[in-house]
């Protein structure tokens, strides 16, 4: 490896990279100039419309892709021994007046892998390969690798130790720490690119220490993708799971830098459509609702809702002037049972329940209104002998059209056999200690008046999706909450325009005023307008997120491993081509419900069809935290191998113990030190939970803007985070307090450990009130 400052090249590259600049701006002008004469049309057939609609989308993608490669547009530059040269970058440019010869190369581009992939070992053809620094428009420096040992005098100044573009990657990794993460495209080591660039079709698992770039890859891989499967991805888009919204948030600018979009970025909580499940709930309960006999328990829990009475039901029929039916009990059960055995989902399957009570309901009111007085009297009034039944086929079909407008024959319908939503189905059980006991579920689950109002957990989720699937919603069913929510709504704004003029009729029909719009007018105009325009204009990812049966072409999960069987089961049914990236660690599970072991998780669905690929390297934590975390991984299996680092700090992390009643004071001590020491850079402290509310405080002491709370900041100097929080992320200092509380807070409470030692870039601190765990007792040495 060599660092070259030498003029003479700089100004070379500078050359070069200043022609890229000028297409660059030619090219967003371009494409301005695009968008605002689609802007300017108006009117046209509605195929005009969609034709602008699409340019539109077409040109503003283009325009805020050119945006996100402005920096780093060319990073870097490949040497071939027959003389071929070729420029790698963020976006592949063309020179238009020269034949379309590639002036820059896009980076998942087949021609720009041997950037990544050539080894002196190995090198396909690769003389030299230059990583080019560059600060806004201008070059800064240049790191060189000369692959082609024959040309080094055989120095070794090629790949070190497998590490490629050694001096970028160091310098990438040494960088403080912003809260967002950065793409990694200048620095991509071959065990990533193997992933990276993985085919699509099937599962793959990408199993990974801490650090080891696990998130940074399924992110360029979802990248990657979309590049080179564009057309079938970007209509069926990509699906990204994370595992909480901070986490999200940190992640969410590596996409659109990576100039991509047909995206969706989403946690467990937010995967069904119309419910927003963010509220948290102890780990015990979430893991029983993430078990996979939930399955079962759902099912015992619809058919709960097909209910029987003990005794008869009465219903006043208008029809008879008020006079009352009796519905036996063995008639409803005929009817369930019939309606249960056509094979058809519980919401499906109500009209052949109705048909069948309003057929055997026709039958009671003929007896009662059809019958012959005198059939079994020869000598009666009537001469007619035989069938003492007055009323024919046609009577009766009348009978049944009226009985479906008897109130209390719809009410007593909706009581036997309710339309359900899932949400009704599940917040019902929750309600409810008989419907828990009746569907076989554990009583724990049952949720207070409080909690329902406050709103669902993710852990829910699987749940309400579970439900709807075995409710079962087709076109009718929500044609039929529609309706009624639709009924509601004008019935409260009939209510509101009653209030606002007070006792002046408002005839919906009113000729008389044409100015006076009617309810429906009011309600409907404005909102169908409204709908039309939306679902023209929705992307295919926000398409996707609105809808609940939307197969998606890819499904890319991280921390994977927190999974429960149940959400296991929703994404899967999201992805019935089961084209799907899997990323974790099963070492870091720290979810009661999450997956010891992937082939657990996964046989179900793909029996043991899944591909394996791991990754070794550790690009965060430096040799000397992780050799503290070792010791800890080692307390969880023995077997578990930890990444190995890819770089010294030089600093040793340091351990220190204070007396209980002085932890807080010590804290604040800690903070002030290691903010100081973190620079530009982000401080994270990591604290039990039970001890959240206590130790807070003591840090906001002394670092008042530090962020803290649901969703903290992570641009903050100083951010406080339970494990939880913190998973998937990294500081450039991490203080650990109390770690032998965070040990005992949960029974994966090693695993907890494990990750909140392994968040730093750079500087580990670990403060305790007098007691360690073993297993890091052993490798401090105290
Ligand atoms: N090839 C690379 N070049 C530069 N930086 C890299 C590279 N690979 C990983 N990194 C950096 O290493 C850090 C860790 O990466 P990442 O968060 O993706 O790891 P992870 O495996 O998901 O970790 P964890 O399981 O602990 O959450 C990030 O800052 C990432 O940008």
């Amino acid at each position: 490896m060599s660092n070259s400052s030498d003029t003479a090249d700089i100004v070379e590259e500078q050359g070069h990279l200043t022609t890229l600049y000028t297409h660059l701006d030619a090219l967003r002008e371009e494409a301005s100039g695009q968008l605002q004469k689609a802007l300017l049309q108006t009117g046209g057939t509605p195929a005009d419309r969609s034709h602008r609609d699409s340019a539109t989308a077409l040109y503003s993608d283009r325009i805020a892709q050119y945006g996100a490669v402005e920096n780093g547009l060319c990073f870097g530059r490949l040497d071939f021994t027959d003389g071929e040269r070729r420029y790698v970058g963020r976006i592949g440019i063309f020179d238009e007046e020269n034949d379309y010869e590639p002036l820059l190369i896009d980076w998942r581009a087949p021609a720009s892998r041997p950037f990544y992939l050539a080894t002196a070992a190995a090198p396909d053809g690769v003389r030299r390969r230059r990583h080019i620094r560059t600060e806004g428009r201008a070059v800064t420096g240049l790191d060189d690798e000369v692959l082609d040992l024959t040309e080094a005098h055989g120095t070794g100044r090629g790949a070190h130790d497998g590490v490629t573009g050694e001096a970028a990657l160091l310098s990438a990794l040494n960088a403080t720490r912003t809260g967002r993460m950065k793409d990694i495209v200048e620095t991509i080591q071959a065990e990533q690119d193997h992933v990276i660039r993985a085919d699509l079709g099937g599962v793959l698992v990408v199993q990974g220490g801490p650090g080891t770039g696990k998130t940074a890859v399924a992110l360029h891989r979802a990248a990657y993708l979309l590049y080179t499967h564009r057309q079938m991805l970007s209509s069926r888009v990509v699906l990204i799971v994370g595992p909480n919204t901070t986490f999200l948030k940190y992640i969410s600018q590596v996409l659109p830098s990576l100039a991509e979009t047909g995206v969706l970025l989403g946690t467990m909580g937010d995967l069904f459509p119309g419910v927003v499940a963010h509220r948290e709930e102890p780990a015990e309960i979430a893991a029983l609702k993430g078990r996979a006999d939930m399955v079962d328990v759902l099912a015992a829990a619809v058919r709960d809702r097909q209910r029987v009475p003990d005794e008869p039901l009465t219903l006043h029929l208008d029809m008879l002037d008020g006079a009352a039916v009796l519905l036996e009990p063995a008639v409803i059960e005929d009817a369930q049972e019939r309606a249960r055995r056509s094979g058809k989902l519980h919401n499906l399957a109500r009209p052949t329940f109705d048909t069948e009570i309003i057929h055997a309901l026709s039958l009671v009111v003929a007896d009662t209104i059809g019958i012959d007085p005198y059939a079994d009297d020869p000598l009666g009034g009537d001469d007619a002998p035989g069938d003492p039944q007055l009323l024919d086929e046609a009577d009766l079909a009348e009978i049944r059209r009226e009985l479906r407008g008897e109130a209390e024959v719809l009410g007593a319908l909706d009581w036997l056999w309710p339309i359900l939503t899932p949400q009704q189905l599940v917040a019902g059980l929750f309600a409810s200690d008989q419907r828990l006991a009746a569907a076989g579920a554990s009583p724990l689950l049952k949720r207070s008046a409080k909690e329902t109002k406050d709103g669902w957990t993710p852990a829910d989720v699987p749940l309400l999706d579970e439900a709807a699937e075995l409710l079962g919603e087709d076109e009718t069913v929500r044609e039929i909450l529609a309706e009624r929510r639709r009924k509601q709504q004008i019935a409260y704004a009939e209510g509101a325009l009653e209030i606002a003029f007070g006792s002046r009729s408002i005839d919906v029909e009113d000729e008389d005023d044409p100015e006076l719009l009617s309810v429906t007018d009011l309600l409907e105009a404005d909102r169908l307008a409204e709908r039309h325009d939306e679902e023209e204009k929705l992307t295919p990812a926000e398409r996707a997120a609105a809808d609940r049966k939307w197969a998606f072409g890819h499904v890319i999960v991280d921390e994977a491993q927190e999974l429960s069987a149940m959400a296991w089961r929703l994404l899967m049914r999201r992805c019935p081509s089961r084209s799907m990236t899997v990323v974790g660690d099963v070492a870091q599970t720290g979810d009661l419900g999450g997956a010891a072991a992937w082939d657990d998780a996964l046989k179900p669905y793909v029996g043991d069809r899944w591909r394996l690929r791991e990754l070794t390297v550790n690009y965060r934590t430096p040799t000397e935290i992780m050799a503290v975390a070792a010791g800890v991984l080692a307390g969880i299996d023995p077997a578990l191998e930890p990444p190995r680092s890819v770089r010294q700090s030089g600093i040793d992390p340091w351990v220190r113990g204070v007396p209980p009643a002085r932890l807080a004071e010590a804290l604040a001590e800690a903070v002030e030190v290691e903010a100081e020491a973190a620079g530009d850079g982000r401080l994270g402290v990591i604290l039990p939970t039970g001890l959240f509310s206590e130790l807070a405080p003591a840090v906001l002491k002394a670092a008042p803007d530090a962020a803290v709370g649901d969703e903290p900041e992570l641009s903050s100097r100083v951010v406080v985070l339970t494990v939880k929080q913190a998973k998937g992320l990294e500081f450039d200092g991490v203080i650990v307090v109390d770690p032998q509380r965070l040990v005992d807070e949960s029974p994966r409470g090693a695993n907890d450990l494990y990750v909140a030692l392994t968040r730093a870039t750079q500087r580990l601190g670990i403060l305790h009130p007098g007691t360690l765990p073993d297993s890091l007792y052993a490798v401090v040495g105290i």
